[in-house]
């Protein structure tokens, strides 16, 4: 268990949906542990049943968008009834407020569904620079499995046995990311963004509660440690997106020049509908809300998160 080389004695197949930054960053690491890796892309020549064919492992790296429709495709091959899903997706449903891990394990409610997140920036991944993440299932032997797949010396990878807390800590931290981008932005200081920072783990707690799972989870690789990667590196396309803003572009500039996809920018909207249907508070999320829609200014977000009611600390 403790010693990565000891799975490639052992060889897995691993199907890799999506590859976009990440799907191709998570199909390097497999292969450069000896696994059979194939990775499928909508614009690729194999075919989607081609590539899930008789796998161990199928692996999401899709854009939120794309989710429901390719596991509703996947869903029509013939799979074996061992085959252990992964979501590397950080996103939510608009139309259901789902997780991605939601979406695949109710489309396959008889299969191990194992979630993968944590402080994961791909191009630092891809320039082979160490980095640790967490694997979390309901079902612990799917985690050590896959956990063994993407283990080496330079990914360190943790189970973990909340997969909803881990989800969402990658998920909501990107509306967080956008917050910070347009702190560095306006240049507001190391204070302002310690505040921010530490604020949005306390909403990003106060929404996973409300959801079911675990606070210690978001103390953790997923919540606090993807939080400090993407509020601090401009290689984080949500936090270019705040950086952005700040500087004056508008949504529309910034994403049609944007590489890549800035998760964020969905997830904050339907944050902000999940949060008034349970009624919870999340005001820097509706801060971002507000200025991604073009209703306010970044200065107008910041005084209105300022002037807010003082009140205690602590009040998941
Ligand atoms: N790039 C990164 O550093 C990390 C990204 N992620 C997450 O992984 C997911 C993918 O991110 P990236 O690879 O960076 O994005 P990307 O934009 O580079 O790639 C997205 C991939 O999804 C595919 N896709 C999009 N819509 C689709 C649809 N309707 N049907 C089929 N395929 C579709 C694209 O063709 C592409 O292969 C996102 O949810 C992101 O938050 C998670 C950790 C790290
Ligand atoms: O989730 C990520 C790093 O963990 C990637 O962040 P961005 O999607 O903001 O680039």
């Amino acid at each position: 268990m403790t010693n990565p080389k000891s799975e490639i004695q052992n060889p897995k197949s691993v199907a890799i949906l999506g590859a976009g930054a990440w799907g191709t960053a998570l199909a390097n690491l497999a292969a450069a542990n000896g696994h059979e890796v194939r990775v499928w892309s909508r614009h690729g020549s194999q075919t989607l049943e081609a590539v899930v064919k008789d796998v161990h492992i199928i692996l999401s790296a899709i854009s939120m968008t794309g989710v429901r429709d390719v596991a509703s495709q996947v869903h029509s091959f013939p799979l074996s009834p061992e085959t252990i899903f992964v979501t590397a997706t950080k996103g939510l449903d608009p139309q259901t407020t789902c997780t991605p891990s939601q979406i695949w394990q109710t489309i396959f409610p008889n299969h191990a569904v194992v979630v993968l997140s944590g402080p994961n920036l791909s191009k630092e991944i891809q320039m082979q620079l160490p980095a640790a993440t967490v694997v979390a299932s309901n079902i612990p032997t799917a985690a050590e499995l896959v956990q063994l797949v993407f283990s080496s010396h330079r990914f360190r990878v943790y189970t973990n046995s909340d997969p909803l807390g881990v989800e969402l800590g990658g998920t909501l931290k990107n509306v967080i990311a956008i917050a910070a981008g347009v702190c560095d932005g306006l240049q507001l200081g190391t204070n302002a963004k310690a505040a921010l920072v530490t604020r949005g783990l306390t909403e990003i707690i106060r929404v996973g509660n409300n959801w079911g799972a675990k606070t210690g989870t978001f103390y953790g690789l997923s919540g606090l440690g993807d939080l400090l990667a993407t509020c601090n590196s401009p290689l984080s396309r949500n936090y270019q997106v705040g950086y952005q803003l700040a500087g004056g572009k508008t949504l529309t500039e910034i994403l049609t020049n944007l590489q890549g996809t800035a998760e964020g920018v969905n997830t904050c909207r339907v944050l902000i509908q999940r949060a008034k249907q349970q009624n919870i508070a999340v005001p820097i999320t509706e801060q971002v809300y507000h200025l991604l829609q073009g209703q306010i200014t970044p200065r107008q977000a910041l005084d209105e998160l300022m002037l807010r009611d003082i009140k205690p600390e602590y009040n998941y």
